[in-house]
């Protein structure tokens, strides 16, 4: 059975996509998304789940960064849950008492519009994640008035429901990714996904383009990609890159192998399938035999051949 580390403590959204993917697995909260992933690094735990992205917001910063520094991890799977977001107090409170409001960063964005139109005089504070808000608020004495996390997070710490799905959107689905250390790749499934961390050589004119380029010229779709700073000053950053296909694919590994030569670092963070089972449509000149048929057409021009 293996060990799972996940961002904590129990009730979180990352809990219920952990047990969705791994329903087997022993569960090993933690208290960061850093933590789960150091707990893999240092073999606590045989592989985490995290929290990656959202339909509304865009990429997780914390695990985003995360992925970038320290020992590199794989990613073997991921999963698409949509989440629904209640406002949860001790019980006796009442929404005109609520002033200070408790929830995990991506949990806070995700429901601005109820907050600024329910709650407009509430302070706001960012929480380590909403199980964590949750578990804070249900202890007597506590800061905060509400959390916005998940209703089980609610039942979990005695808290009363106040209000129902307020998220902006209804239709808000979340990315969670389960990772390992490196190892075997899963095989290719023909509906894959691969995920890179690429920082720059020098900051140049075009660096980002002439990276586009790599995927383009290849037929590479991207899905997702995002600049984060690296730390090192004003303009300087680094970008996460989500694409269709598996390393295994000839075009997904001409275009790294690209990006390898023109930039200064490239960290393969892993190809996995899909968890929306959409196949990518691969155009006749980047399909794995038209590589091939163009590898062998160039030995035979070396060879003297024309
Ligand atoms: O897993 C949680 O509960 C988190 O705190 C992270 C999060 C926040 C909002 C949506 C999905 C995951």
């Amino acid at each position: 059975m293996p060990r799972l580390a996940y961002l904590g403590p129990e009730g979180t959204f990352t809990e219920e996509a952990l047990r969705l993917m791994e329903p087997g697995a022993e569960r090993l909260p933690c208290a960061t998304v850093g933590a789960a992933l150091n707990a893999v690094r240092s073999g606590e735990a045989d592989g985490a789940v995290v929290p990656l992205e959202n339909s509304l917001e865009g990429g997780i910063t914390t695990t985003l960064d995360e992925f970038a520094w320290g020992e590199p991890l794989l990613i073997t799977a991921e999963l698409l849950l949509p989440v629904r977001f209640s406002l949860l107090a001790r019980p006796d409170t009442e929404l005109v008492h609520i002033k200070r409001v408790y929830s995990h960063p991506a949990a806070i964005t995700q429901c601005r519009g109820f907050v600024n139109r329910e709650l407009p005089d509430a302070v706001v504070v960012s929480a380590p994640s909403t199980a964590a808000a949750a578990q804070e608020v249900s202890l007597p004495g506590s800061p905060y008035d509400a959390a916005i996390a998940a209703r089980i997070a609610g039942e979990h710490y005695g808290l009363v429901e106040i209000a129902a799905n307020i998220g902006d959107r209804t239709d808000t689905m979340t990315r969670f990714v389960r990772v390992s250390r490196p190892g075997a790749l899963p095989e290719p499934t023909g509906s894959d996904r691969t995920t890179l961390v690429v920082f720059l050589a020098d900051d140049h004119p075009g660096a980002l383009l002439e990276m586009l380029t790599e995927f383009s010229v290849r037929g590479v779709n991207l899905t997702r990609i995002e600049s984060r700073p690296t730390g090192d000053g004003i303009g300087r950053y680094f970008f996460h890159f989500d694409f269709e296909g598996h390393v295994a694919d000839a075009r997904v590994g001409e275009a790294i192998s690209g990006l390898h030569r023109i930039c200064g670092e490239v960290r393969f963070l892993g190809s996995y399938p899909r968890a929306d089972g959409v196949s990518p449509q691969i155009k006749p000149a980047t399909t794995d035999e038209a590589f091939a048929e163009a590898t062998d057409w160039l030995a035979h021009i070396r060879q003297g051949n024309s």
